[in-house]
Parts: structure tokens; C-alpha cells; sequence
């Protein structure tokens, strides 16, 4: 079951396209989407991931032919999850000071995914559709008989260490380190661990769902491409036994006995489905002149708020590229925003920093809170001789939302938190003496 290397997983390509799946012939209803008998004797069920009413180019939802509808389990009840926080998070009072983290180690303890999620920080309100969690995982344990669904978000996983086999309702999907993974509100899926023991970040979207961003003057094609987004193909369990259905509901977790495999889903049809993008493909967009760009140049998806350009949350990533800038200071500058960042590295370094901010771990840039290369940097980007430079074997990533980003608790007190943190910017020199 932990081996998929002789298994070739299938899949769709398109960014929420209009798919259509089954697992077995004539499973999916022609022409209808509720006949009075299903073939194969499958129920037929919505799934509504936008309100019936939002507009066309926005509206989500997929038609699921399944063994037994989603109604079918018992009640839930409270689960305890100690290291997993929810929106709103006033926990601690959120400071305007920069903060760094080392990563969290690989648990010794039995820890499945769900187990595994420790949250860092968030925002806004779970309730109101509006914000998000930054969690991490840590995992050594695949998840068999316990399936999970989150009702309170969307889930955008960025896995740093180990892959994950994510086997969901319109089926499986299989990633590793520098590949992403989104699970949308409600779909209920299992992790399996192929390497034994996982890493990674979780960007838990409370609002709108992830869309590709809009392209403006670079034109039709850029960035991510649509066609690279890819969704699975229908693969459904008939298995039956004492399970759990763990469900995220208004903040907390609930769990509920289900004596079957709730993944039994045979065919179906939509644009609300999960989707894997390895970032190797992202068609990576710089100055060929002179000046760095704003890093929404870097942006990969994006959930928006209400107010036009202002995200809920952007995914942006930092992958290799050519720097060829003339007469430019070519790390990222120093920086306030009125956004808030969040930054995670998947691997190698970052250019804005020479050391401290290392894979897995992770650094929290409020709003309106100064940041920037450290000051070996500094020193070192603005002596160095300008020839073409391919910066390679890196990949960071920031969510970037246009709330305040409150850390938990937990992020205040673990001792991962670099204390002194700051001081990578005390070294900055006076270089002003009156003279240009
Ligand atoms: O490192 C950061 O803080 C993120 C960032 C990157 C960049 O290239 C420009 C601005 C910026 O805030
Ligand atoms: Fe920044």
C-alpha cells in the first residue's frame, strides 16, 4: 500500500476546467445530472464550492456518483488537537517585530497528518469566510482507516521533505518536495506517506478559492500556465470497517465513526476537484533591464478579498532564475508593505539571506514592519561585479495576505523561534558622510 513507485497515477490537465471521470464505463449519467436511477445503483451528489449564484467564471462545484452519499455516519464529536489553532487568533497580542523560526523536527511519536499539524500564525475569521491559517506538518504515519475533510478552508499544501500520496474523493494525487497540492473546502481525503515521514507548510485559505492571477500587459500565456494544474481521475474504495471521519468545523476538529470508506466515489463530473502543480513549471518572469519588481511578479495563485488587487492571500514562489539586471541592486530591497508575509523555503537559500533562514523553517514579516536582505547580503550584492547570474538550486515561497498575520502561542513560546533574529540587520554600516 506504501509503494506507488510501480503505479502510475493519472491525471487531467487544466485550472478548473469542466472535468469529466469515471472509473467504470457508463457510471457517469449522460446528459443529466440526477436521473431517477443512477446506473451501477451510485447516489448522485452535489458538492458546492462557491454559492449557487456566483457568477459564472467563479462558480465551483462537482457532481459526485457515489456508493453512499456523504450523509452516511455517525455524530461527531469533539476531537482534541493540541497544536492545531483556528481562526480568529487572539491568542497573543501580535507584535509589529520580525520573526524567524527553525523547523520543526520529524516526530518520534506515531503522527499522521491531521496529527501533525501544528499552527504558526492566521488570520481573520473562519466564520466570515476571510483569512487564513499558516500551519506546518510533521508526519511518520499514513493515514488508512481516518479520512479528513476541512470546512473551514481550502487546504494549499506545499510539502518541503518527503512525498505525499493524497487519495480524495475524485481520486489520487501523488507529490513530492517543489510540487503543491490544493485540497478544496470540504473534499475529504487520506494521506499516505510513500517516504515514511513528510514536512511541510499548509496555507488553510478560509476565503475565496485559489484562482490563477490575472495576466494584464504580459499577455496570454505566463506565469502558470493552466494547462499544467492537474486533477485526478475517479478511483473509488469499497471498503468497509470501523473508520473515522475527521472533520474541521467552526475552528476545532470533530471526529465521527463511519463503518465505510467515505473515497467512494466511482465517477464524476465538475470544476470543483483537487489539483496538483509541480513549480518547476512556473514560467518565471523578471526585468531584462534594470531594477528588481515588485515579487507579485513571482505569483503563482491567488485568493481575493473583496477589494479589487488586495488579496485574501497570494501564493508567490522564488524559484531559479536568471538575474541579468544592469546597474541594479538585484536582492530583494528593503521593504515595509501593508501587506503581511509569510515565508517558508522548500530548499536551498533565499536571496535576500545569507543564513538563518534555512528549509522548513519559516520568517513573519507584518504589516508595515521593515525587512530586507541581511546585512551580509547587503554588503555582498552591492559589490558584486553585475554579469548575467542564474540563481539555482532554491525555492522559497511567501503567503502574502492583506490581513495581519497573529502568530500563536505555540509560535511565541517554541523554542524554534530565533531570538535574535533582528540582529541580522545590525550590521548593517553608516555608510553616509555627506559626500555622494
Ligand atoms: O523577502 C521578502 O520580504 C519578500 C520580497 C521579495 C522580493 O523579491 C521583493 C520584495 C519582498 O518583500
Ligand atoms: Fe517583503
Amino acid at each position: 500500500m506504501e509503494n506507488i513507485s510501480q503505479s502510475v497515477l493519472r491525471y487531467q490537465s487544466g485550472f478548473c476546467n469542466d472535468f469529466a471521470s469515471e472509473a467504470l464505463p457508463g457510471a457517469l449519467p449522460a446528459a443529466q445530472n440526477s436521473p431517477q436511477k443512477v446506473s451501477y445503483g451510485l447516489y448522485a451528489e452535489q458538492l458546492s464550492g462557491t454559492a449557487f449564484t456566483a457568477p459564472r467564471a467563479h462558480n465551483r462545484r462537482t457532481w459526485l456518483y457515489r456508493i453512499r452519499p456523504a450523509a452516511m455516519h455517525h455524530a461527531f464529536e469533539s476531537l482534541a488537537q493540541p497544536t492545531l489553532r483556528s481562526a480568529p487568533f487572539h491568542q497573543v497580542a501580535v507584535s509589529p517585530n520580525q520573526l524567524r523560526w527553525d523547523p520543526l523536527s520529524i516526530p518520534t511519536e506515531p503522527t499522521d497528518f491531521v496529527d501533525g499539524l501544528t499552527t504558526m500564525a492566521g488570520n481573520g475569521d473562519a466564520a466570515m469566510q476571510a483569512g487564513i491559517a499558516i500551519h506546518l506538518y510533521v508526519a511518520n504515519r499514513s493515514m488508512h482507516d481516518r479520512f479528513f475533510y476541512d470546512a473551514d478552508g481550502e487546504l494549499l499544501i506545499v510539502p518541503q521533505q518527503g512525498r505525499l500520496l493524497a487519495h480524495t474523493e475524485m481520486g489520487a494525487l501523488d507529490v513530492k518536495p517543489g510540487e503543491i497540492i490544493v485540497i478544496p473546502r470540504g473534499v475529504r481525503f487520506r494521506i499516505e506517506l510513500p517516504d515514511g515521514e513528510a514536512r511541510g507548510y499548509v496555507c488553510e485559505n478560509y476565503g475565496a478559492p485559489f484562482q490563477l492571477p490575472e495576466l494584464g500587459p504580459i499577455g496570454s500565456n505566463g506565469l502558470a500556465n493552466a494547462r499544467d494544474f492537474l486533477a485526478p481521475v475517479a478511483a473509488y474504495e469499497e471498503r468497509e470497517g470501523d473508520f473515522q471521519l475527521v472533520a474541521k468545523f467552526g475552528g476545532k476538529l470533530w471526529t465521527a465513526a463511519i463503518d465505510h470508506s467515505p473515497l467512494d466515489v466511482v465517477a464524476w463530473h465538475g470544476n470543483y476537484t483537487p489539483y496538483k502543480y509541480d513549480l518547476s513549471r512556473f514560467n518565471t518572469i523578471n526585468t531584462v533591464s534594470f531594477d528588481h519588481p515588485d515579487p507579485s511578479i513571482f505569483t503563482v495563485l491567488t485568493s481575493p478579498s473583496d477589494t479589487v488587487g488586495t488579496a485574501n492571500v497570494d501564493f508567490v514562489i522564488f524559484p531559479p532564475r536568471w538575474m541579468v539586471a544592469e546597474n541594479t541592486f538585484r536582492p530583494p530591497w528593503f521593504h515595509r508593505n501593508v501587506m503581511s508575509e509569510y515565508m517558508g523555503l522548500i530548499h536551498g537559500a533565499y536571496d535576500a539571506k545569507a543564513e538563518g533562514f534555512v528549509p522548513g523553517g519559516g520568517s513573519l514579516h507584518n504589516c508595515m514592519s521593515g525587512h530586507g536582505p541581511d546585512a551580509a547580503t547587503f554588503e555582498k550584492a552591492s559589490n558584486a561585479a553585475l554579469a548575467p547570474h542564474r540563481i539555482d538550486n532554491t525555492l522559497a515561497f511567501m503567503f502574502e495576505s492583506r490581513y495581519v498575520i497573529h502568530p500563536t502561542q505555540l509560535a511565541m513560546d517554541t523554542p524554534l523561534l530565533q531570538r535574535n533574529y533582528l540582529a541580522c540587520w545590525h550590521g548593517l554600516k553608516k555608510n553616509f558622510n555627506g559626500q555622494p
